[in-house]
């Protein structure tokens, strides 16, 4: 009733202007003009709106419309300005009052604050709900710029492959098409789809040195059907050029010229990483069915289950470790630092003899830190990173691990500059005896021909660092292809101080820099993995002092910081994991094997002194700052020694540099 009152009331109120009913009159004689068409528009439109049978949106729409031809017909001088100004502020009347109106039945404005409840609601619930994202902002933002610059990067690399597919078709080699070595196969899906996915995961390399414009970062958010490395495996070396030249410009190992033989994953990240935050590459071989992708023809001869299971398993990409994040064992960073990363920054330099050794073995007691350091290299080289434990190549790939240590090689090299990690080296390197397994010893062989041919190989750019606890199980032969040996022995006072204080930073805490001393001093001989148990249980203690009754309704600010005394009994249950007399056998194996002992305590001099030792009898070993070395006879060491001290030159102390890598693993071998 009330509504059939309301539609007849806005019925009689509304008038079509007299102007347009005058004009409209006028019309009616000639044929139909704009003018006309827009006057039956008008009533169809009114009488619509006034027919009893329209929603409250349909009025809205038909007042808009109504609104919109005031506005037309006064454009195109139909109405005077008056007119449309009365009219215009009768319409917007109406159509604001069905907007405004809070009635379910004739107005809209019910809809407009539900959605508003809503969004109230939201925004109450959690404050995470509220963007700070701004138009001006929004382009600041990483992955915003990554996107924008894997656009720029992508459109550029399909242009080059594009045209590196036109020189294939023509049948030119890689070798002739130097920016792009390794389109010159073109070979069947399945092994399509393998390149597909090891340059995916190549693409997946570490940051350097923290570099914020990481590839891994930049193709991680790269959707994956655009990643530039999936569609261009090939074109990632012009690709990692664009993003950082440094890169692109420095081969890890070998000379500068083999750069560019497909360095796919030169995409360094994060970096992750780093900041990388971590992001676990699983590289999705056989995703890809392009059969015009290329492949290496390295891979030609090795099963492709195996190739995928490499790239699955192998290829490692855990949460970033930063060299910081390894406390103490300042000489072997050093050394990593110097072989594995200046010769990335400085190709030009480290070329050569100079060229950064190609085999690295660390050892020591169990629990300090080699692991973290392998880690730490996949994050910080550069380089893409192979990790495997031995382990598993002798217990997973049961009769078949031969198999994957030369397909692991093999993807290796296709992947250069590369970084082959093998954590628990003995079990797959242990010295050969009468029990052995025909199928480990399979594997070791296989293994020590493919270390030979990486380590001896000046093209290949691929570094294999073994680690261990157990050095003296490691087959000699083995031991001489590792030719740079570091001892990451237990933690000194300041490296232990530096864990608490670094775990107990993150936590809720009292502990004073006095007590934090304390507890470095009743520590000794902890190793790192200790120290980090230690820490472990110490945070318990404010639990443990709970009562029962209180947990399950304790808030957790209420729980008390952990302090000193905590440590004081975790101490009690947490005991060194070393024995001294391990700790002996340590340190004996690295005054035999490892020169770098002579060097101070953690085996170097950082000082840049040579020194001379006793290493055989009637020889002595020169050390020089960049651990270099003669073995000469005792008078000869001792001159140039002294020769050194006087800042005097001689020849055979320019001449250390060139031969030391000649003997060095023949004197090793003794
Ligand atoms: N130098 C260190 N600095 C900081 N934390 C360390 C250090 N050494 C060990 N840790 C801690 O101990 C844990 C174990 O270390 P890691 O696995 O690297 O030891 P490892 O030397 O490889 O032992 P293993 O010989 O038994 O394999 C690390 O995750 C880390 O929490
Ligand atoms: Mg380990």
């Amino acid at each position: 009733m009330i509504r059939g009152r309301k539609e007849k009331l806005s019925l009689n109120a509304f008038k079509p202007p007299q102007s347009w009913l005058l004009f409209e009159k006028m019309s009616a004689m000639e044929a139909p003009t704009p003018s006309t068409v827009h006057l039956s528009e008008w009533q169809e439109s009114y009488f619509a709106v006034t027919s009893g049978t329209c929603t409250p949106g349909q009025k809205a729409d038909g007042y808009r419309a109504k609104i919109l031809r005031i506005q037309y017909a006064w454009a195109n001088s139909e109405i005077s300005q008056v007119c449309a100004a009365n009219l215009f502020k009768k319409y917007a009347e109406k159509y604001s009052a069905i907007i405004d109106s809070g009635n379910a039945e004739t107005g809209l404005n019910n809809y407009a604050e539900n959605i508003l409840t809503l969004a109230k609601c939201q925004q109450s619930d959690s404050d995470k709900w509220q963007s700070a994202l701004t138009t001006e902002n929004v382009f600041e933002l990483k992955c915003v710029r990554e996107r924008m610059q894997a656009g720029k990067i992508f459109q550029s690399s399909q242009m080059a492959l594009a045209d590196a597919r036109v020189r294939a078709d023509k049948g030119v080699s890689a070798s002739a098409a130097p920016a792009l070595p390794k389109l010159d196969v073109f070979s069947s899906t399945r092994e399509t789809e393998l390149s597909a996915g090891s340059a995916k995961c190549a693409s997946q390399g570490p940051d350097l040195l923290g570099h914020p414009s990481s590839s891994k970062s930049l193709q991680s958010s790269v959707p994956p059907v655009t990643r530039t490395s999936d569609i261009l495996p090939a074109a990632s070396a012009s690709l990692s050029k664009q993003i950082n030249p440094c890169f692109q410009a420095t081969p890890l190992f070998g000379s500068k010229e083999s750069t560019n033989s497909s360095s796919l994953k030169m995409s360094v990240p994060r970096q992750d990483g780093s900041e990388n935050g971590g992001a676990q590459c699983k590289p999705h071989v056989g995703e890809s069915t392009d059969p015009l992708l290329p492949v290496d023809e390295r891979l030609k001869n090795i099963e492709p289950k195996m190739v995928e299971l490499i790239m699955h398993e192998i290829m490692d990409h855990g949460p970033p470790v930063s060299w910081d994040d390894i406390a103490g064992v300042e000489f072997a960073k050093a050394t990593i630092k110097e072989i594995v990363v200046w010769p990335m920054l400085r190709p030009d330099i480290f070329t050569g003899l100079r060229g950064p050794p190609k085999g690295i073995l660390l050892f020591g007691p169990p629990g300090t830190g080699k692991t973290l350091i392998g880690k730490c290299i996949a994050c910080q080289s550069g380089a893409t990173f192979f990790s495997i434990s031995a382990s598993s190549l002798t217990s997973k790939w049961v009769g078949e691990g031969e198999k994957m240590v030369r397909a692991l090689f093999a993807v290796a090299r296709c992947q250069q500059p590369a970084v082959i990690f093998i954590d628990e080296i003995d079990s797959l390197l242990s010295q050969r005896g009468e029990g052995e397994h025909e199928s480990s010893r399979r594997i070791k062989t296989e293994f020590l021909v493919q270390l030979d041919g990486a380590t001896t190989s000046s093209e290949d750019r691929i570094l294999v660092v073994g680690a261990t606890n157990r050095p003296q199980e490691i087959d000699e032969a083995a031991r001489r292809r590792l030719v740079k040996r570091l001892y990451i022995p237990l933690p000194e006072a300041s490296a232990r101080e530096q864990i608490v204080a670094r775990l107990m930073a993150k936590e809720h805490c009292s502990l004073s820099e006095e007590e934090i001393k304390l507890i470095v001093q009743k520590s000794d001989g902890f190793s790192g993995a200790d120290m980090t148990q230690l820490c472990r249980e110490a945070s318990l203690g404010p639990i443990r002092s709970l009562q029962s009754v209180d947990i399950a309704t304790i808030t957790p600010d209420q729980v008390r910081p952990i302090c000193f005394l905590d440590f004081e009994s975790a101490l009690r249950t947490v005991r060194p994991s070393v024995s001294p007399k391990d700790l002996e056998l340590y340190e004996t194996w690295n005054q035999t094997h490892d020169w770098s002992r002579w060097l101070g305590r953690e085996g170097g001099n950082r000082k840049g002194e040579p020194s001379a030792v006793r290493a055989q009898a009637g020889t002595r070993l020169l050390w020089y700052p960049g651990h270099i070395c003669l073995r000469m006879q005792v008078p000869m060491a001792l001159l140039l020694l002294i020769f050194h001290r006087l800042g005097m030159s001689h020849p055979a102390l320019a001449a250390a540099e060139n031969v030391h890598r000649v003997w060095e693993p023949e004197l090793s071998q003794k």
